[in-house]
């Protein structure tokens, strides 16, 4: 397990408990000595005894040595160069890489299946991901939860599904990499907006709004991208999304707080202690969005907010960005009334193959 903060700790604990002989890796040998010979993580899981059966160390190939499946749990912005050291580790064998985390690279939008993929020059259909309703503390406080394994081919997936569960912790499988990583990726996105309306101090209503439509533009976005809608209903979208925006565990949504509550950007990274992916996630989800014509009115409105530029108070479940044609619910696909992202592009690129190519592209609906 590289990465030994809340979740790669919990999840090291989930496989250990299901069996497994987990080594950690921890960047700090303090924290590798703590959990090696306490087995204890008292920073990250306070009160929490750790199996025997789980060890750790500080150096990287300690950890690799004979591993037979590797698991990655460090923030996204460090990931590419942790895989660098990584590499060579690995290069000889054919273990599954399971990525836990759910963040996007800030400065190339991509996933983190995809910086693996191009970091480790491995074969995709070795990498999977892992993602679900999975707050690390009450997961590490044994209260039974489900997860889900996705890899393109369902052979890795069902690999590490079996290792990666126990009594307590119970993994479905999928091969929809892409709903399933930018699931958990955007529903952060939406869990800091809840914490905004939370520290501002609106209630149920407003909450229940923006989770709804944040679904919406979750599911857009993804489809948009190849994902599976299903997949956005299912653990790693809307379970995930409903454990993250109600829970006060989620970093996240503790982030939306503080900024509802009046705090800046800055002084919001400064009072985190753990990794809140969204802050880092919004400007390049944003941008892919763009990319592909798809609306996130939710998400623009969070990155205004970390900006500055909006009053948090102003938040709210904008149903659209176009203020004079009531739009149908459903958005996704074109269903109810052709109101979705997804119907607008195709229809801008059937206007732009009918007018030529010429003049559609800034005529956005
Ligand atoms: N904590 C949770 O409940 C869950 C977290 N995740 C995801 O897991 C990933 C890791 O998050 P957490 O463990 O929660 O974060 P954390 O903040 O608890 O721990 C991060 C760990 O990475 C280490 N680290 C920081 N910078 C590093 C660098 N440059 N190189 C190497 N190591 C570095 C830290 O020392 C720490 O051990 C994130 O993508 C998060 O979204 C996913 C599901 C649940
Ligand atoms: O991903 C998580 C729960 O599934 C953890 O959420 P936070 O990163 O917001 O704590």
């Amino acid at each position: 397990m590289i990465g030994a903060g809340s979740w790669g700790t919990t999840f090291g604990k989930i496989l250990a408990d299901g069996g497994a002989n987990v080594t950690m890796w921890a960047r700090r040998p303090e924290l590798a000595n703590e959990i090696h010979e306490g087995k204890r993580n008292s920073e990250y899981l306070p009160g929490i005894n750790l199996p025997r059966e789980m060890s750790a160390t500080h150096h990287l190939s300690e950890a690799l040595d004979g591993a037979e499946q590797v698991y990655l749990s460090i923030p996204s912005q460090a990931v590419r160069q942790n895989l660098k050291a990584v590499r060579p580790l690995v290069a000889n064998t054919d273990a599954p890489i399971v990525s836990l985390m759910k963040g996007v690279e800030r400065r190339t939008g991509l996933r983190m299946s995809q910086v693996i993929e191009q970091e480790l020059h491995c074969d995709p259909l070795r990498i999977a991901v892992a993602s679900g309703p999975n707050l690390a503390l009450e997961i590490a406080r044994e209260q039974p939860t489900a997860a889900v394994i996705s890899s393109t081919s369902q052979e890795p997936a069902d690999a590490v599904a079996r290792r990666a569960r126990n009594r307590y912790f119970r993994t479905f499988v999928n091969t929809d990499v892409i709903g399933t990583e930018f699931g958990g990726v955007l529903k952060n996105l939406i869990a800091v907006a809840i914490g905004i309306v939370d520290g501002v101090g609106y209630g149920e209503n407003t909450k229940a709004s923006i989770i709804t439509r944040g679904l919406v533009e979750m599911t857009d976005f993804a489809v948009a991208f190849g994902a599976h809608p299903e997949t956005l209903q299912g653990l790693a979208g809307l379970g995930d999304l409903i454990a993250t925006c109600q829970s006060p565990l989620s970093r996240n949504n503790t982030a939306g707080r503080l900024l509802g509550q009046g705090y800046s950007f800055q002084d919001v990274v400064k009072q985190m202690q753990q990794t809140a992916e969204g802050l880092a996630s919004v400007t390049p989800i944003l941008q892919l969005a763009r990319e592909v014509g798809v609306e996130m009115p939710i998400v623009e409105q969070v990155k205004m907010v970390l900006d500055g530029t909006m009053n948090p108070r102003d938040i709210a479940p904008h149903l659209t960005t176009d203020d004079d044609t009531p739009q149908g619910e459903r958005t996704q696909n074109g269903q109810a009334g052709g109101g979705g992202a997804l119907w607008r592009s195709i229809q801008r690129a059937l206007d732009q193959f009918r007018d030529g190519g010429r003049g559609a592209s800034g005529n956005r609906s």
